[in-house]
């Protein structure tokens, strides 16, 4: 058997949403959608989800072409849907010239899907070093390495710059990392979907209405 044929039998094999998942009641619903993602939220940490916090994060570059990567979520509040990274990054300088962004979350054991979409803000240089700061060392040593999205020249170079800022984050935990910037993506929709067996898969959306304050909610065909 040659390799395509291979990996189409193993693409075939997988079985998507065939187990017992969990139901969702559109008419039991806060009325707007962050205390939603926080239910959803703590039920994929109860379910033992892989890493419910991991999101994709798309944007557009100046010629509106789109681009994804995968961040971590830091909070969800009244503002919205925070991340960090670095300014100077590709996503970075996406978000500088265009700031609006979708993120999306699958939580694949539970058949959910939960996608956002809004404009981009950037919170203070405090808030960026106080996020950091409460994370991991980690996080701090990773933020340090200031060139994310540069050509690395090699695995040596990166190995060096990684214990380097290593052994600055484990001697000096407040030290500053400039560029790391937080997000907030502010919702303007947002929209859960529930899979089902049967494939009558359950999609609400919440959208803001053209005028006027709250959440509109509708239905969608899935
Ligand atoms: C599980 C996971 C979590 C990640 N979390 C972050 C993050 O919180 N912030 C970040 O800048 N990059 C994070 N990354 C790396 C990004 O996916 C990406 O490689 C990097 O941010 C550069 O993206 P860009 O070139 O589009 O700017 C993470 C990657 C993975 C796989």
């Amino acid at each position: 058997m040659d390799d395509e044929r291979r990996f189409q039998e193993a693409l075939r094999s997988v079985r998507v949403w065939d187990t017992e998942l969990p139901g969702f009641d559109p008419a039991d619903v806060p009325e707007e959608p962050v205390a939603l993602f926080h239910r959803w939220f703590a039920d994929a940490v109860a379910a033992g989800v892989v890493e419910p916090s991991t999101m994709a994060v798309a944007t557009a570059d100046a010629d509106g072409r789109p681009d994804v990567r995968t961040v971590i979520l830091h909070d969800v509040d009244a503002r919205g849907w925070h991340f960090a990274s670095h300014a100077g990054s590709a996503k970075g300088r996406q978000l500088a010239a265009r700031p609006e962004a979708a993120l999306h979350f699958y939580w694949a054991g539970q058949g959910r899907q939960v996608r956002v979409r809004g404009r981009v803000v950037t919170g203070t240089p405090e808030e960026a070093y106080a996020d950091l700061h409460a994370r991991t060392t980690g996080a701090l040593a990773s933020a340090l390495v200031s060139r994310q999205s540069e050509v690395l020249g090699s695995l040596d170079e990166l190995e060096r710059a990684s214990a380097a800022a290593w052994e600055r984050a484990r001697q000096d935990p407040e030290a500053p990392a400039p560029s790391w910037t937080l997000y907030v993506v502010e919702p303007a929709e947002v929209e859960f979907f529930q899979g089902d067996q049967d494939r009558r898969h359950v999609r609400l959306r919440y959208r803001r209405p053209p005028q006027g304050d709250g959440w509109m909610r509708e239905l969608l065909w899935p």
